[in-house]
């Protein structure tokens, strides 16, 4: 079942002289989810943020936090991250052993208050995981390779978002489509198109007015 048009700005892309000021115009815009994408240095070749910083940017807006642990282990830094504010928590597929510790740690998020999300590298395939897309609430797509912003969207991920609304339609499940990566108004229309409900954008909503940046993403559903 296609959902209302989510979008939710990277706050990798913030501008950190500006961090409050940027932070209160998001909480004014019509963008309902804030992605925090935590990167251990290990998963991906890039240091981010640790659970103080998420405390600290909850309470400065009034947002879903949604918290995407680019992390070489997931099993540790998703309690942490729960604990911390986290409403979402996604894990990369590729730092977990199997699917059925792909299962367990949706069901340790659950069971600890948050939703799961499981997300891939733009070279994993998805079809081991899809008969087991109903014990997740998000399945994020990496349009680019993560680990830094301002990247260019690789339009072949696509593939990978058609078959999830297939699957997700066909049997009827509750599971929300992201994508995240080079996100802009004509790639945000491609994804849209594809099957997306979910759009995590970064540069393209931080290099220009973000309430414009958000109602232009918004108007494309
Ligand atoms: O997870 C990420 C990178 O790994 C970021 O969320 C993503 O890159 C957003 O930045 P942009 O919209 O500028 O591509």
């Amino acid at each position: 079942m296609k959902q209302k048009l989510v979008i939710a700005p990277s706050v990798l892309s913030l501008d950190y002289a500006r961090v409050s000021e940027q932070l209160a115009d998001l909480n004014k815009t019509r963008a309902e989810w804030m992605h925090f994408d935590v990167m251990d240095g290990h998963f991906v070749p890039n240091l981010t943020f640790g659970p103080d910083i998420l405390k600290g940017f909850k309470k400065a807006v009034d947002m879903v936090m949604d918290v995407h642990i680019m992390v070489s282990d997931p099993k540790f830094y998703a309690p942490i991250f729960i604990k911390a504010g986290a409403d979402i928590v996604t894990f990369h597929y590729e730092a977990v052993a199997s699917i059925k510790e792909c299962v367990a740690l949706c069901r340790t998020i659950h069971s600890l208050g948050a939703k799961a999300g499981v997300s891939v590298r733009p070279k994993t395939p998805i079809d081991e995981i899809l008969p087991y897309l109903h014990e997740m609430d998000v399945f994020l797509i990496m349009s680019v390779e993560p680990g830094f912003g301002g990247q260019s969207f690789m339009e072949d991920q696509l593939d990978k978002v058609r078959k999830l609304r297939s699957y997700i339609d066909a049997h009827e499940l509750n599971v929300r489509i992201e994508i995240d990566g080079g996100i802009n108004a004509k790639t945000a229309k491609q994804a849209i198109e594809a099957g997306c409900d979910t759009l995590v954008a970064g540069s393209y909503v931080f290099k220009q007015d973000v309430h414009e940046a958000v109602e232009s993403l918004l108007c494309l559903a």
